[in-house]
């Protein structure tokens, strides 16, 4: 489903378990601060609204979107339940766009693979500054919602 068919703050809190007893780190990039901040401030809202306590929620900047992946090696070793990367890459005139996005995707699969602490995927990958705005709390709703939410059912699952 696309996201033009599904609010990305939709979420039904009788399906998510409750987030007091984890522990958070959220890794964010600069580039695109209005977008990611505004990512940011759904993923925060979106823990603490099912249980997580603030001070259970470590947060650290990175300058851009290919930096989430050291930054979420290094907050693993924070000995942190789950890892939210947030990041908003967007087109421009060149094919950079292509690697940092392949870059991000790869680094944060790997991580996801060879470390036992799930690290969410919320990086926008956008053709144009409105997408991403529409998706950061806009029309479409936020990522950074989905991706609290994905946070606490995978720090969960982490546990079983
Ligand atoms: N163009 C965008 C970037 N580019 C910067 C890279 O992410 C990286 O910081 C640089 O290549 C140094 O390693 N980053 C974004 O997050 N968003 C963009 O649109
Ligand atoms: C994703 C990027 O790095 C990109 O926004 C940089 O813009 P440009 O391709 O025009 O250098």
């Amino acid at each position: 489903m696309a996201t033009a068919n599904h609010n990305l703050s939709h979420y039904d809190k009788n399906t998510v378990p409750n987030a007091k007893d984890f522990r958070f780190g959220i890794v964010v990039s600069e580039w695109n601060d209005t977008v990611t901040n505004g990512l940011l401030k759904g993923a925060q809202e979106a823990l603490i609204d099912c249980g997580a306590l603030p001070e259970n929620i470590i947060t650290w900047g990175v300058p851009g979107s290919f930096e989430l992946i050291y930054g979420s090696k290094k907050m693993i070793e924070q000995t942190v339940d789950a890892v939210i990367a947030i990041g908003c890459v967007i087109q421009g005139e060149t094919k950079h766009f292509d690697f940092v996005c392949e870059g991000v995707t790869h680094g944060i699969k790997a991580l996801n693979l060879n470390s036992d602490t799930p690290v969410i995927f919320c990086v926008l990958t956008d053709n144009t500054m409105q997408q991403s705005l529409d998706r950061s709390g806009g029309k479409h709703g936020n990522k950074g919602t989905e991706a609290g939410i994905a946070a606490i059912k995978m720090a969960e699952l982490r546990g079983r």
